[in-house]
């Protein structure tokens, strides 16, 4: 902060040490809101006990209990309690997850413990902290202001008042004064939740939490948007129909057993085993369990989602557009050559600097702050500390009277020094080679001989700027533009900014997966071609610089954006334009930005992208995604993650669909066939349906990315979840399951066994088809012995084993089998059960291996 239009020099505002900004934090609590309370277990349990399923068991016990049945009726009434033990678990587990994620993406704040910058969490912000504000910053608490430099902050959160106000620093010492209202132009207070539009200051925070204006008022600022997604919309609707159909078929079962068996409780009891087993109320909760675990699970590789329909877009994107510095390379810049008067000198550590280039190394750190925060000043300042060491083009004494910034009009910026003894006072300039040939008035055959000088520097990959000074009477009046100062050429710096390790890789990978990588950079058109060579970005559509771009009409624009790959010397607000003419030839298109003036952009992309490290809180908050670590490998591994979690989705439903039928087939087909005897009771049907497929399900959310997934082209965006041929081979593995467990369920009849024992066959060889659907459905490509050897699910063990412990329970304790209507089962039963059931899913390993080739196109799990 070394502006002086109207700040001063604050040295006592240190901040706080570490320990005591914990003490604070633990004696006036964390900085946000009460947010609304988290529901009750009770009321968790209600809002379970609501649902369609557990109101038929509830009915179902009653009429057990109405037939004299106790024990079948105690049954039923028990698995409530476990059916809302598992569904309290799994919202709360659902929760933790969301919460972690929300905790993630709320605004950071930069502030000064220990006498240094750190960013920390918003929420950690205590009374007395020293908060550095920048253009982007949600304001983290009230606070006075120490310093303020041209900054205005946007109070329409708490006025309601859309136009920014200004602000200035307090009179006399911050620490001394107290808040005042949030209205009023020119006021020394900025407000918690606040936005900072323009300008930078220092502030000392007043109070924290509910101790704020927006506290007072009580409004939580929203910070995750939620809303059904294109996929709740599809399974709502799909649950819907089936939910309809499973009401008439049971009501069906009902009125038919009971005509033809003259018992109707009894067929009451049919006809809510039928329902129970047609009821699809697993597809909403593995939509939730999968869409939040998936987002928790992309956040621990740095890419957080605060929107959760992202997640299901991100498989789909086909263009990604990102900015080059610092997300296509690391934003370490070093000084790398100088050039003046012709000559270039190549910095190299332990060579000093020749004579004639320490005026251009000594204008570029004038024209830098004291303090820099930019790579590109820290470098001039960094080089200037060890190159000019002992000469006379230091200055540590002169003071900065004026800061002229850079602005999208003119991409350079100018700093007045005033020197103890000096006569004139010092400006120097540095920025855009153009910009700079602007401000020193160069005629056409100085800017060509210029530009070939960038074109030489730039060709391999340096970014070049210009730097020029000039003069001015200590008395003079300084003008209002930089235009006005009598700039002289100096020379070009050029500066080395390596890619990141991966990059080339990760846009590699991009490619194979149908999604083409553009680069837009504010830099020059040079540096872009060279650093994009160096990526592997496609350059056969050449280059187009932002001046062109306003010049190209849209149609033009549509036809050549198919081929450039490469945008140069852009200004945040065309990134909007590009945008929209990606989404007008159809393609879906990721957006990154950091930036203020980026936020439009990022909400029209299908995926706005925001950097973390570096992005503003509204580039953040304009975002669907926030890349912590601001690594383009990040965005592609994002992809692949998106991608893999769909797959998933979609293999988990397609079980779902498949185990449906058998059991769905079993509590219907025997109403018919009045000597038959009912194999699922409603007890089972439970069994089978609260507890095993659920469970089932979640090995789907465990399991591994498919190698050959970032293969494939991008999924359409309006290719809806259930697919004809996910629907085909769903149905078709549930079909042939039912045709083995029926086959069983005949072949034990006519063995002329008593009911029980027929029960527990047809019982038994359910479950292990069930297990054996899991295994098949794990890959639609690869067979089974495969995915036990490359693939790892820590899960599956587990339901493997339980499921078959569970049903050893059922069948092997006297005490269980009675009461679930179940009778013993000798060797041959065991070995039947579990062949049919390995059987009834075996032919689809058959499928795998013919239709291998073709395999490996098609969009299937
Ligand atoms: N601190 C600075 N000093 C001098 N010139 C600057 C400074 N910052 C930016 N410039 C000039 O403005 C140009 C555009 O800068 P801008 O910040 O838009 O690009 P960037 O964001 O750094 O790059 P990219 O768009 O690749 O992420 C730079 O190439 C440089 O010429």
């Amino acid at each position: 902060m070394n502006s002086t239009d109207d700040t001063a020099p604050t040295s006592e505002l240190r901040g706080l040490t570490t320990d005591e900004a914990a003490r604070r934090l633990a004696q006036d609590g964390p900085n946000e809101l009460p947010t609304a309370k988290p529901r009750t277990l009770l009321q968790q349990a209600w809002a379970v006990i609501r649902q369609p399923m557990i109101l038929l068991l509830l009915v179902a016990g009653t009429v057990n209990f109405a037939l004299a049945e106790p024990l079948d009726g105690a049954i039923l009434m028990s698995f409530v309690v476990v059916v809302i033990a598992i569904s309290v678990y799994q919202e709360h587990k659902t929760e933790n997850a969301l919460a972690a994620l929300r905790n993630l993406s709320s605004p950071r704040a930069l502030v000064v413990r220990d006498g240094r910058q750190l960013r920390i969490p918003g929420r950690e912000v205590v009374r007395g902290d020293v908060v550095l504000l920048v253009e982007g910053d949600r304001v983290p608490a009230d606070a006075v202001l120490a310093e303020a430099a041209s900054l205005s902050a946007d109070e329409s959160a708490l006025t309601g008042e859309a136009v920014p106000v200004r602000k200035r620093r307090v009179e006399g010492q911050p620490g001394a004064a107290t808040m005042g209202p949030p209205d009023g132009d020119a006021t020394p207070w900025v407000f918690s939740g606040t936005l900072v539009v323009k300008g930078r200051g220092v502030a000392l925070v007043m109070g924290t939490g509910s101790d704020t204006e927006l506290g007072r008022i009580g409004t939580a600022l929203r910070t995750i948007e939620e809303g059904p997604t294109p996929l709740q919309r599809e399974i709502g609707r799909l649950v819907r129909i089936i939910a309809v159909l499973g009401l008439l078929a049971a009501a069906a079962v009902a009125v038919i057993y009971g005509l033809t068996r003259g018992v109707w409780l009894e067929g009451v009891l049919a006809g809510i085993a039928t329902a129970m087993a047609m009821l699809p109320e697993e597809f909403p909760v593995v939509l939730t369990v999968f869409l939040a675990l998936g987002a928790w699970r992309m956040s621990q590789r740095h890419v957080l989602t605060r929107r959760p329909p992202v997640v299901e877009t991100l498989g789909s994107a086909t263009v990604v557009c990102v900015d080059k510095t610092g997300t296509l390379t690391l934003n370490r810049m070093t000084v790398r050559e100088f050039t003046v008067g012709g000559r270039t000198h190549v910095v190299e550590p332990g060579v000093p600097l020749p004579e004639e280039f320490h005026e251009v190394a000594e204008y570029a750190v004038l024209a830098s702050p004291v303090d820099p925060f930019d790579p590109m000043d820290t470098a001039f300042t960094a080089l200037g500390s060890r190159a000019l060491a002992g000469t006379e083009h230091l200055h540590p004494g002169w003071e900065l009277v004026r800061e002229y910034p850079l602005s999208e009009q003119l991409l350079a910026l100018a700093h007045v020094w005033r020197s103890p003894d000096g006569a004139d006072q010092v400006v120097a300039a540095k920025g855009a080679p153009e910009a700079i040939a602007d401000l020193c008035h160069f005629d056409a055959d100085r800017t060509a001989a210029l530009r070939r000088e960038v074109d030489a520097a730039t060709s391999a990959g340096l970014r070049v700027l210009g730097v020029a000074r000039a003069s001015i009477g200590r008395a003079e009046a300084l003008p209002t533009e930089q235009h006005e100062f009598d700039f002289e050429f100096v020379g070009l710096a050029g500066l080395h900014d390596p890619v990141r390790p991966g990059a080339a890789e990760a846009v590699a990978e991009l490619r194979r997966a149908g999604v083409r990588t553009v680069m837009i950079t504010g830099d020059y058109p040079g540096t872009a071609i060279a650093i994009a060579r160096e990526i592997g970005l496609d350059l056969a559509g050449g280059v187009i610089t932002g001046p062109e771009l306003t010049e190209l009409r849209d149609e033009d624009l549509a036809r050549r954006i198919r081929d450039v790959s490469v945008f140069a010397r852009m200004v945040p607000d065309q990134k909007l334009r590009l945008v929209r003419a990606l989404q007008s030839d159809g393609e879906v298109v990721g957006m990154t930005g950091d930036g203020v003036n980026d936020a439009p952009a990022l909400r029209a992309a299908d995926i706005g992208i925001a950097m973390g490290a570096r992005g503003t809180d509204v580039a953040r908050e304009s975002a669907a995604l926030v890349i912590t670590d601001d690594d383009v490998s990040s965005i592609a591994g994002g992809i692949r993650k998106g991608r893999a979690i769909f797959e998933n989705l979609r293999k988990a439903m397609a079980y779902i669909i498949a185990v449906h039928v058998p059991i769905v087939g079993m509590s219907l087909i025997p109403v018919f066939v009045a000597e038959w005897p009912l194999v699922l009771l409603p007890a089972l049907i439970a069994f089978l349906e609260l507890i095993i497929d659920p469970a089932c399900s979640v090995v789907f959310e465990a399991e591994e990315a498919d190698p050959g997934i970032m293969e494939q082209p991008p999924r359409g965006l309006a290719e809806p979840m259930f697919g004809r041929r996910l629907l085909a081979i769903a149905v078709a593995q549930g079909v042939s399951m039912l045709v083995a467990v029926l086959a069983v369920y005949v072949w034990a009849l006519l063995g002329d066994r008593p009911d029980e024992a027929v029960r527990s066959v047809t019982f038994a060889t359910l479950v292990f088809g069930n297990l054996a659907l899991i295994l098949v459905n794990r890959s639609w490509r690869l067979p089974v012995w495969r995915t036990f050897r490359e693939r790892r699910n820590p899960t599956l063990k587990w339901i493997l084993l339980g499921a078959t412990a569970l049903l050893a329970l059922l069948l092997l304790v006297p005490a269980f089998r009675d009461a679930f209507g179940l009778g013993a089962l000798d060797v041959r039963d065991w070995v039947v059960a579990l062949a049919a059931g390995v059987g009834g899913a075996a032919w689809f390993e058959v499928v795998k291996v013919v239709s291998r080739p073709a395999a490996a196109t098609p969009r299937g799990p």
